[in-house]
């Protein structure tokens, strides 16, 4: 009820400050942790997720994000997204851990419920998506550039790109899995789950989890370069071949929404796997000091 409201609230201040500033024709919406700005080949918006320290995918990040998602797919003057990062080094840490540690079974139900409306967005948006992947990107932060249609990254072996769930004692829901082996293949898929690996940019190329690997200074142009490209072909014929292409993924999921909720809601609430977060949690903090 209370997230309900807040989301009516954000998309009617979302639609005030969405009557944009107009700067050297340039415009902006915002709220506390998405800025979206209009820059860049026409039709084009830069979302760039800003909710310090590592971009973790909070419950009122996802809605702000959500809610961005929804006011771009509304504006038929937008038709590309380049998605990236305003926090230095990072792109995403993914699903923020203390959403889903300590917390009561509604509230890890009503997370979640969150989770999977993002990715649906994101994952069916007919809009182009382009992620400039200016940082680390684990997880969650992996499931954000998967949904995209092109991935550039930074050619920075600081940062590492995976669905690396297995390494926390948790386990990558079915359309996380579905996505990955839809981008490099159920072999690849099948040893980098189990691993939870990371990959390095160089690695990450190699296997296809990204399309390109760019010094650092030229992700953003790089993005706006291939979104160029995407731009040429006509939106009904890529719309329509996107559908075509990612609809079975993403039905999987929308014919069994409450039973995923539910699954999630009983494995997360489980002593041993709340253990196990308590553990990964600790060892976050013990690599500072
Ligand atoms: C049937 C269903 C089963 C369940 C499915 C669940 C699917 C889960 C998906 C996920 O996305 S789980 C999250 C996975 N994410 C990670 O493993 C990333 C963990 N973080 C890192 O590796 C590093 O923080 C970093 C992103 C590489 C950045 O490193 P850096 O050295 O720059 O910062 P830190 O000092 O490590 O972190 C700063 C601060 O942020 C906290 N933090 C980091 N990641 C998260 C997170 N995902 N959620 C919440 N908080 C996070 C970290 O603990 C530090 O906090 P403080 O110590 O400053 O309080």
């Amino acid at each position: 009820m209370a997230l309900a409201a807040a989301r009516r609230l954000l998309l009617h201040a979302g639609s005030r400050l969405g009557r944009r500033e107009a700067v050297d024709g340039a415009r902006r919406f915002a709220n506390k942790r998405v800025l979206v700005e209009t820059e860049g080949p026409a039709g084009v918006a830069v979302m760039k997720l800003r909710n310090p320290p590592v971009n973790s995918l909070s419950l009122e990040c996802l809605t702000e994000f959500t809610i961005s998602l929804e006011k771009l797919e509304n504006d038929k003057s937008i038709r590309g997204v380049i998605l990236t990062s305003e926090c230095p080094g990072i792109f995403s840490a993914g699903l923020d851990l203390l959403e889903m540690y300590g917390r009561n079974p509604a509230h890890y139900a009503e997370y979640w419920k969150n989770v999977q409306e993002l990715w649906l967005r994101l994952y069916t948006s007919n809009m182009i998506l382009v992620s400039a992947i200016n940082g680390a990107s684990p997880a969650g932060g992996c499931l954000l550039a998967l949904c995209c249609d092109y991935r550039v990254m930074a050619d920075n072996p600081k940062y590492t790109i995976g669905l690396n769930e297995s390494l926390l004692g948790i386990v990558a829901p079915f359309w996380f899995k579905d996505m990955y082996v839809n981008t490099i293949g159920h072999r690849e898929a099948e040893r980098a789950l189990q691993l939870g690996t990371l990959f390095s940019p160089a690695e990450a190329l190699k296997v296809g989890v990204v399309d390109e690997v760019v010094p650092e200074d030229q992700v953003h142009s790089k993005a706006r370069s291939v979104m160029t490209k995407w731009l040429a072909i006509p939106d009904h014929s890529r719309q329509l071949t996107k559908n075509m292409m990612r609809k079975a993924t993403a039905d999987s999921l929308i014919k069994q929404r409450e039973a995923d909720i539910q699954n999630f809601t009983s494995f997360i609430s489980k002593d041993s796997i709340q253990k196990s977060l308590h553990m990964y949690l600790e060892k976050l903090k013990q690599k500072k000091g």
